[in-house]
């Protein structure tokens, strides 16, 4: 089994007059995150330490400032484009840990809300997500939010039949399984990037 490490981090301006939305969670607070997206400075973080992690550039390369298709976008669209490089480079995550730097508001009385938040987001049990925060002491940056993010991934395991499969080499058992393969694929890309199609008798 091999593992990978990836890093994220992210930074935002507060706002006045736009919605607070920090880990997919709308939080009451008197101001929100500027951005060209939704401005939620945990996702992008998280984003960026998945991709990372699999070596697969960064969330400006797949979503640049300047494309306007991105103007407002729930930022768990850029996550879920992470997601799929990650499982496409064969890994799946092991668990992550976050660190928000902001003077307001306070995350521990949301914490348990926002690790629940993410996981699901992430398709993890909330025991895998860590949440901390801390106020920016001697930083001079009491406007801004600030995110880190590590990831820890793990190859995906081969599932026993398929093992077992590659040894004895049945070639109707083989056609078979990649049949079933074929049908569970689907097109989930937020880029609406589409999976080769191909048909399971093309395959030899
Ligand atoms: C999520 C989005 C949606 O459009 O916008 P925001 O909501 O944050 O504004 C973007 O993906 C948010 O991209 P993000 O990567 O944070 O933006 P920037 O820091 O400006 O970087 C944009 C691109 O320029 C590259 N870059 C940045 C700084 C630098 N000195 N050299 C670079 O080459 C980055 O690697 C990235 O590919």
């Amino acid at each position: 089994m091999s593992m990978r490490i990836g890093y994220g981090f992210d930074s935002h301006a507060f706002r006045a007059g736009v919605p607070l939305v920090i880990g997919g969670l709308a939080i009451e607070h008197s101001e929100g995150l500027a951005g060209h997206s939704d401005g939620d400075v945990l996702l992008h973080a998280i984003t960026d330490a998945l991709l990372g992690a699999v070596s697969a550039g960064d969330i400006g390369t797949f979503f640049p400032p300047s494309d306007a298709r991105w103007k407002g976008a729930a930022s768990s669209v850029f996550l879920k484009t992470a997601l799929e490089e990650v499982a496409m480079a064969g890994y799946r995550i092991v668990n992550i840990d976050t660190v928000l730097v902001m003077a307001r508001p306070k995350i521990v009385p949301i914490a348990g809300e926002l690790r629940e938040r993410v996981a699901e987001l992430l398709g993890l049990k909330p025991g895998e997500v860590g949440i901390k925060a801390k106020t920016p002491e001697g930083l001079n940056q009491d406007h801004v939010a600030v995110a880190h993010v590590t990831v820890l991934l793990e190859s995906l395991s081969v599932p026993e039949p398929v093992k077992k499969l590659s040894a004895t080499a049945d070639v109707d058992e083989v056609n078979q399984v990649v049949e079933s393969l074929v049908q569970g694929v689907q097109d989930t890309s937020a880029l609406g990037r589409k999976r080769p199609a191909f048909d399971a008798d093309d395959l030899t």
